[in-house]
């Protein structure tokens, strides 16, 4: 019998084990996931991307392959922007999709997407919706902040000081009344001329290096502070750059996607995970 293949990739480095599974064949457990993802004791990522046609799982979709994607502790989330950059340049490097611009299904909806020549990958993100305000502790200071569901769930707050000086390394505390399922948090400078310095603390997965929804949900929520629903700016994250376009109900994301390894995964060990 053949080894497991797995590819790793990243997406402004929010970093990803990809299973490619087209017959959803994988018994893909949390905790499977938790030791793939594990930076010690498996290979390292943020979260896994299991690729499987739409059609192996029964879901409903234009689209032929769905984005099954877990963060790094094992729970199941609705959608990564920067996952699916990196699903899209899988699929097309590997021949498995011959256009340039399809759609892949997740679980917050179908996402068209196109990929660019230069291999950074567009995607439509649907509606940033503005659901409230909450207020978010870090390191005893309070942060008020918007809650966005880019698919979801995101408190975006405007920090006065350089986001840099944030200690993120434990859980932020948040209020669970508002976000029952947990919350995606990010900390945002304002830099004028249609830019952002964003961190972020991801939910199942702790600080990351760029959170592709949390740059749509900052933007969302920077415009609606300044009064508005429409407009594009730029996303600086630890982790690079990109750009986001948010208009009355839909929105893009456009950034770069790598894939960076191929190999086997060892059967024993993933046999010893179950
Ligand atoms: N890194 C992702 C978001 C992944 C899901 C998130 N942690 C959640 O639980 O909602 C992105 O690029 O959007």
């Amino acid at each position: 019998m053949g080894g497991i293949e797995f590819l790793k990739g990243h997406g402004t480095q929010n970093d990803f084990v990809l299973l490619p599974d087209p017959d959803g064949r994988l018994e893909l457990t949390e905790a499977r996931v938790a030791a793939l993802c594990d930076r010690q004791r498996g290979l390292g990522a943020d979260g896994v991307l299991r690729v499987v046609r739409s059609a192996a799982l029964g879901v409903e979709s234009e689209g032929e392959w769905f984005m099954d994607y877990r963060n790094a502790d094992g729970s199941i989330a609705e959608m990564c922007g920067n996952g699916v950059r990196v699903f899209v340049r899988y699929l097309v490097d590997s021949g498995l999709v011959s256009e340039r611009d399809f759609v892949i299904g997740t679980r917050a909806g179908d996402r068209p997407v196109r990929m660019h020549a230069d291999g950074s990958v567009t995607v439509l993100m649907g509606p940033a919706t503005i659901t409230g305000t909450s207020v978010t502790v870090v390191a005893g200071r309070p942060f008020s902040g918007v809650a966005v569901n880019v698919g979801n769930p995101h408190l975006v707050s405007v920090a006065e000081d350089d986001v840099d000086e944030l200690d993120l390394r434990d859980q932020p505390d948040f209020d669970s009344d508002v976000f029952p399922e947990g919350v995606n948090l990010e900390f945002i400078n304002l830099l004028g001329d249609n830019a952002l310095k964003m961190r972020v603390h991801e939910r199942g997965v702790g600080e990351t290096r760029s959170c592709g929804t949390g740059t749509v949900a900052a933007v969302a929520a920077a415009l609606h502070l300044a009064g508005t629903d429409t407009g594009e700016a730029t996303v600086d994250i630890p982790g690079g750059r990109v750009v986001v376009e948010v208009r009355r109900g839909s929105s893009t994301l456009t950034g770069p996607a790598e894939i960076v390894a191929r190999g086997e995964l060892d059967e024993a060990w993933w046999a010893g995970l179950a």
